[in-house]
């Protein structure tokens, strides 16, 4: 039986919004996943806790807005007590050893990611997926992880087309999904739900 191709979209989901989704329906078919698990994660190691909402709420809103029968929420990194990426991704890989990862992120976390905890280690252990986001374009394509591993970024044949091999290519390597465009943030809705809280009070 072949492996069942997974992309993984960690992610505070604080809280989840069509962003996730619209990325994550982009991934299922540029990709030719399988199935997406979006993997809650119990605390960024690099955001404040100030603000973090309750992780069962999180979850539970994660759900809500999946609703997909192949995007899957999970709780894997609570489970295991590991929020770090680098640390986690090995323990999933062996809970799992009929699937192939590959890690999805946005734009913004491409800009971010020599921040990460041994983050080519991340590189040197699944396929990464990139996606477009507005206001990181030319940041993310420009930044020091595109221009380092500049040799080992796949183009799907014309621009738009799947990449259906890309789960099975071998790390390091990624993809920049330049067709998701969508502006909504966790952010945003926060801010917008802060203000219109004390709009009522
Ligand atoms: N609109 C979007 N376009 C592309 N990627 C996105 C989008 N929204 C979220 N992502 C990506 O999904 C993953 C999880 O994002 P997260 O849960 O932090 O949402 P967020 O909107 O970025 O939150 P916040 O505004 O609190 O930082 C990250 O890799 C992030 O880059
Ligand atoms: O491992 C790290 O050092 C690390 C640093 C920042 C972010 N991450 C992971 O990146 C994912 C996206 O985080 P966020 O908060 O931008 O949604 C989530 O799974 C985080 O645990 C991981």
């Amino acid at each position: 039986m072949r492996p069942r191709k997974i992309g993984i979209l960690g992610g505070s989901f604080n809280p989840a919004h069509q962003g996730h989704r619209d990325i994550s329906l982009t991934a299922l078919r540029l990709l030719a996943l399988d199935e997406v698990w979006w993997l809650v994660s119990p605390q960024n190691p690099l955001k404040t806790s100030d603000g973090m909402g309750d992780f069962r709420d999180r979850m539970a809103g994660a759900k809500k807005i999946a609703k997909h029968p192949n995007i899957k929420v999970s709780d894997f990194e609570t489970r295991i007590n590991e929020p770090r990426t680098a640390k986690m991704l090995p323990k999933l890989i062996e809970s799992y050893p009929d699937c192939q990862f590959v890690w999805l992120m946005g734009a913004d976390n491409l800009v971010q990611f020599p921040k990460w905890y041994r983050w080519e280690n991340i590189m040197d252990t699944v396929p990464i997926a990139v996606f477009n986001r507005p206001g990181y374009t030319y940041q993310a394509l420009n930044g020091p992880i595109a221009q380092k591993f500049r040799e080992y970024r796949l183009f799907p044949a014309a621009e738009g087309k799947p990449i259906p091999h890309f789960a099975s290519s071998p790390p390091p390597c990624w993809v920049f999904v330049s067709q998701t465009a969508h502006k909504i943030s966790s952010t945003h809705i926060r801010n917008f739900r802060d203000r219109a809280g004390n709009t009522c009070s």
